[in-house]
């Protein structure tokens, strides 16, 4: 069940900047800052195929790990050893995509960057002052995506909020880009919730902060409508 739904926030971001797109490259940057490696990594790329296809992206910029600190985060061997195996799936469609996802890296269309910063102990609203290159990397993008329970906590620095603080409010400064989260809750922090939400979940399903049975897809925007 998703909590949050600010996919509407975030689809017409993407489609306000494939109008102001020029004709030759339309469509907007689009960071994805991945999660896990293994079947959530081929999503996460067909979801950038289809932001290319449909040309509500012009480039793709994936953000791994140096190390795959929780286990299955997603480092550069899992996402290059991903391509080789979709490329070489025994499946004409699917080895046709490995092959074109190879082309939009060689191209430059896609690009992964990893960065020490991912898996150091500092909240994001830190990574301005602790990485500045990284920030600044994040600042060249139209729309960043977090993919994860782990980069929800590191957005609102694992702190028990109010469920109805506003996200905007816990990301702390914390605003390269506009930003949206992509999170199955695992851990016991939420925020932007409606009031009275969190209790009436709680007081029906006392595990649902960790369950991974609920979802938010939740949007910040340093650019005020
Ligand atoms: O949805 P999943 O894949 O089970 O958990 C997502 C995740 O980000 O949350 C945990 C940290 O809270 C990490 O172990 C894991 O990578």
């Amino acid at each position: 069940m998703i909590l949050v739904d600010d996919s509407r926030l975030v689809w017409s971001m993407l489609m306000n900047s494939r109008a102001a797109g020029s004709p030759v490259k339309p469509g907007a940057r689009v960071d994805i800052v991945l999660d896990n490696a293994g079947f959530e990594l081929v999503t996460d790329l067909v979801l950038a195929d289809f932001l290319l296809a449909s040309k509500l992206a012009s480039e793709i910029h994936f953000h791994g790990k140096c190390i795959p600190w929780f286990v299955s985060d997603t480092t550069r061997k899992d996402f290059e050893w991903t391509m080789r195996q979709v490329q070489s799936a025994n499946h004409k469609w699917m080895s046709k995509c490995g092959f074109q996802w190879q082309g939009y890296m060689k191209q430059g269309t896609w690009v992964y960057h990893d960065h020490p910063f991912w898996t150091l102990p500092h909240e994001f609203c830190d990574m301005s002052k602790d990485a500045p290159d990284l920030y600044a990397k994040l600042q060249k993008s139209d729309l960043i995506f977090f993919k994860g329970d782990l980069n929800y906590r590191k957005l609102t620095g694992d702190r028990r909020w109010d469920y109805t603080v506003s996200f905007d409010k816990v990301l702390r400064g914390f605003q390269p880009a506009p930003l949206c989260s992509l999170r199955t809750l695992k851990a016991d922090v939420q925020v932007g919730l409606r009031p009275g939400q969190g209790e009436k979940l709680a007081a029906t399903d006392p595990d649902w902060m960790t369950s991974g049975k609920y979802a938010v897809i939740q949007f910040s925007s340093p650019y005020k409508e």
